[in-house]
């Protein structure tokens, strides 16, 4: 029970920057239900109720959430020193646990006015997870239903167990599993097949079996992953058909190839996902959205996601973002990477040794990158904070706007969209 003696006070730096420090050591992924941060709080001296625990988190996530939407407006006032804060916040909540993660468009309804304790028996702390049920998770995630998606706990004991398979050896099927061996996945549970061995050696590596035949693959799995190029699903599903169960959850990666192609080739009522993954799931930074078919429930959705968590970024949209996705961030990267490129060899033809160049580029955008999405900032201000006036980055800016590059970026995720499309009506 809340001490009814615990006087109400204001909260100091250290106080808060301590409550934010706990709650990410405690790990939000583990659902805490509030009691252990208070025992660690009243350990360091910090006599405040639970109540006065969850009221100062929600003002805290309220703060963040604002941030988040409106990155070009000034901090919220609410918190005072709100800088402080921030990045600590944005490592708790965009820590890759789903719970937090789906944060990409959330919509909040949960603003707090007051810079003070509260009452705070309406307001959420994550619950713990008790089963598999939906119902605190909207509290925590955004409001729309594909995000409203099912108790995503991790579950290292359901991840360790379940049997994977990989159709097709190539890059990405390499990268997805790469990314899941880093989780809680075991080699030993996962088994990949091509035709030919020219591929299969590297996985060999990690310890996972490899075999020619497709049909072996889907007999001995629970998840496939169908990791081929589009042209090549249609045969491939067509073989593999007969061997698709109940208990298959059947994922394809291809590009452009619809849920609704993907249900017509496998037998009825078979619970097919669309992935749009990226390269680097490979080092376990990939950006990753998928939509579920018609017969791939909740649950379904949250194992794919409790098994990717590792891959990156993991959302849940509608089927008719995949294309979009393919074009920002699956074909997204190699974009970058001409940039990336770009830039180096404007070095190197004002006289930078290439290696050295190259090597300043790349981590110029994996600096860049990092800000930007640790920031929490628009880039548009991430940009104009470089930007001294009349400095040299003005100048350069300059240079690329004549070039077109805002433009021809836009166009590059526009044409890779439509060509996903357009795999699609193949
Ligand atoms: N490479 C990338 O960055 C991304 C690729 N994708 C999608 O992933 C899929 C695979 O692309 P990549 O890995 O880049 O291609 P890849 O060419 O590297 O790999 C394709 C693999 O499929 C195997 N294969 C060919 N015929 C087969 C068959 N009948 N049965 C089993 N395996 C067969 C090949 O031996 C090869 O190992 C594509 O559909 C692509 O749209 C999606 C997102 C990003
Ligand atoms: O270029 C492609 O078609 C695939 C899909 C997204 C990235 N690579």
């Amino acid at each position: 029970m809340d001490d009814p003696g615990i006087k109400k006070q204001n909260w100091d730096v250290n106080e808060t920057e301590l409550f934010l420090e706990i709650l990410k050591d405690l790990d939000m992924k583990k659902c805490l239900d509030g009691r252990k941060a208070h025992r660690r709080m009243t350990a360091a001296g910090y006599h405040r109720t639970v109540d006065q625990l969850k009221f100062r988190w929600k003002l805290l996530k309220s703060a963040y959430y604002k941030c988040k939407r409106e990155p070009n407006l000034p901090a919220p006032t609410k918190i005072q020193g709100w800088w402080r804060y921030e990045k600590t916040m944005i490592a708790i909540m965009e820590s890759r646990h789903p719970l937090l993660g789906a944060g990409v468009n959330s919509v909040r309804n949960d603003e707090v006015t007051e810079d003070s304790d509260g009452e705070a028996s309406m307001l959420h702390w994550p619950q713990p997870c008790p089963d598999n049920t939906a119902q605190n998770l909207g509290l925590i995630v955004g409001v729309m239903p594909w995000m409203r998606c099912s108790l995503i706990k991790m579950d290292p004991e359901m991840d360790s167990q379940l049997k994977i398979g990989f159709i097709g050896a190539g890059n990405m099927a390499f990268g997805i599993a790469k990314g899941i061996l880093s989780g809680n996945a075991l080699p030993a549970n996962i088994k990949v097949s091509a035709p030919s061995s020219r591929n299969l050696g590297r996985f060999q590596e990690l310890g996972v079996a490899v075999t020619h035949s497709n049909e072996e693959v889907v007999s001995g799995s629970d998840l496939v992953f169908v990791a081929v190029k589009p042209h090549l699903v249609a045969p491939v599903l067509t073989e593999i058909s007969e061997h698709v169960t109940e208990r298959h959850i059947i994922v394809s990666v291809a590009a452009g190839v619809t849920l609704a192609t993907l249900e017509e080739l496998l037998p009825q009522n078979s619970v097919a996902i669309r992935l749009m993954p990226n390269l680097p799931c490979l080092v376990q930074e990939g950006a990753l959205l998928f939509a579920r078919g018609s017969h791939a429930k909740q649950e379904d959705g949250a194992l794919l996601r409790s098994l990717l968590h590792r891959c990156g970024l993991v959302e849940e949209g509608p089927e008719a973002w995949i294309d979009i996705h393919t074009g920002l961030s699956g074909s997204g990267v190699a974009f970058v990477y001409l940039f990336a490129e770009a830039l180096a060899e404007g070095a190197v033809k004002m006289g930078m040794p290439s290696a050295l160049a190259h090597s300043i580029a790349s981590q110029t955008v994996l600096g860049a990158g990092k800000l930007l999405r640790e920031s929490g900032k628009h880039p548009a201000q991430l940009r104009s904070e470089v930007c001294t006036p009349g400095g040299t980055t003005i100048y350069g800016l300059h240079t690329l706007e004549q070039g077109g590059l805002r433009a021809a970026t836009m166009s590059a995720v526009e044409s890779a969209t439509e060509r996903a499309r357009e795999l699609g009506r193949k």
